[in-house]
């Protein structure tokens, strides 16, 4: 089936945020193409800006490209206001770039950073069911999809577990189980383990990586600035003031990183 005919879908439950919703780009030229099939995302000249209350542009997103193939778990990083969670709100549809090329496999799923902005119904299993409401499916095709979804995150004991019983942890599993449900290809995670501790945060990213692992056709794509995540990566993207600086395995990033890290601290410690 041709990609971009698939169906889309939004796994969201809770009307945005205020901040969520910047004001409409001026230029809406983006175009899409013909996405390959090994390929989940692709990104060409990528620009996104937006008008300030003064009237002046501010260019948030400035000619980002790059590549990521299907079932494969990649991270984005840069430091604090290089544009990543612009960028993942843009793959996930809740963004329009204002020019440039841009094709993501769909269904697409974006899980926020704190799960109690996703993770709203009284049980797992109401919660991981929300989003199949809009399928027209039967009572036990839901309850197949719902444990299914609960299985890959291994959350399956937790079916009738109030939502107010679970770690933050398991939340975000609830909430990435929701995703899984509605059979998304793509997922987009914003900083998914910031409020997590090494326990959770490590289930976490076991839970995304044997999930990709099992579907074979699943591709992640985490935002984090936790430097230890990338050892789980197969890819990565570093940024900066707003451009894509390197793509590519996680190994090269790291040392990208690295060397930018060294160079910041020799220049602290010339003053
Ligand atoms: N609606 C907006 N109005 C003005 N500036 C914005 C708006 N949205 C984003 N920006 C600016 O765009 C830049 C990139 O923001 P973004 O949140 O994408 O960065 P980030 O890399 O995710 O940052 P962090 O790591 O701190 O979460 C920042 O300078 C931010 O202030």
């Amino acid at each position: 089936m041709n990609q971009s005919s698939l169906i889309t879908s939004s796994a969201f439950k809770v009307p945005l945020a205020p901040w969520v919703s910047f004001p409409k780009p001026q230029i809406s030229n983006s175009r899409s193409f013909e996405l390959h099939k090994d390929l989940a995302i692709e990104c060409k000249n990528l620009n996104y800006s937006i008008t300030t209350r003064n009237g002046n542009w501010k260019h948030i997103l400035k000619g980002c490209s790059f590549r990521i193939p299907s079932g494969e778990l990649w991270m984005l990083l840069g430091p604090n206001a290089s544009g990543k969670s612009t960028l993942l709100k843009i793959l996930a549809g809740l963004l329009n770039p204002t020019d440039g090329f841009l094709q993501v496999k769909k269904p697409r799923s974006f899980v926020f950073q704190n799960p109690d902005h996703q993770v709203v119904m009284p049980t797992v299993k109401d919660d991981v069911a929300f989003g199949l409401s809009k399928f027209n499916l039967t009572r036990d095709e839901i309850r197949d999809k719902v444990e299914k979804a609960l299985v890959a995150v291994g959350m399956h004991n937790y079916l009738q577990r109030p939502i107010q019983t679970l770690s933050g942890g398991q939340k975000q599993r609830v909430a990435i189980a929701g995703a899984l449900a509605e059979t998304c290809k793509v997922l987009l995670l914003d900083e998914l383990t910031t409020f997590l501790d090494e326990t959770d945060q490590v289930g976490v990213i076991k839970a995304v990586k044997s999930t990709l692992a099992a579907s074979g056709d699943i591709t992640a794509l985490w935002v984090t600035h936790r430097l230890e995540e990338l050892e789980y990566a197969d890819g990565a993207i570093y940024m900066e003031d707003g451009q894509v600086v390197k793509c590519g395995d996680a190994s090269t990033i790291m040392d990208l990183i690295e060397a930018r890290q060294r160079a910041y601290m020799k220049e602290i410690g010339s003053f």
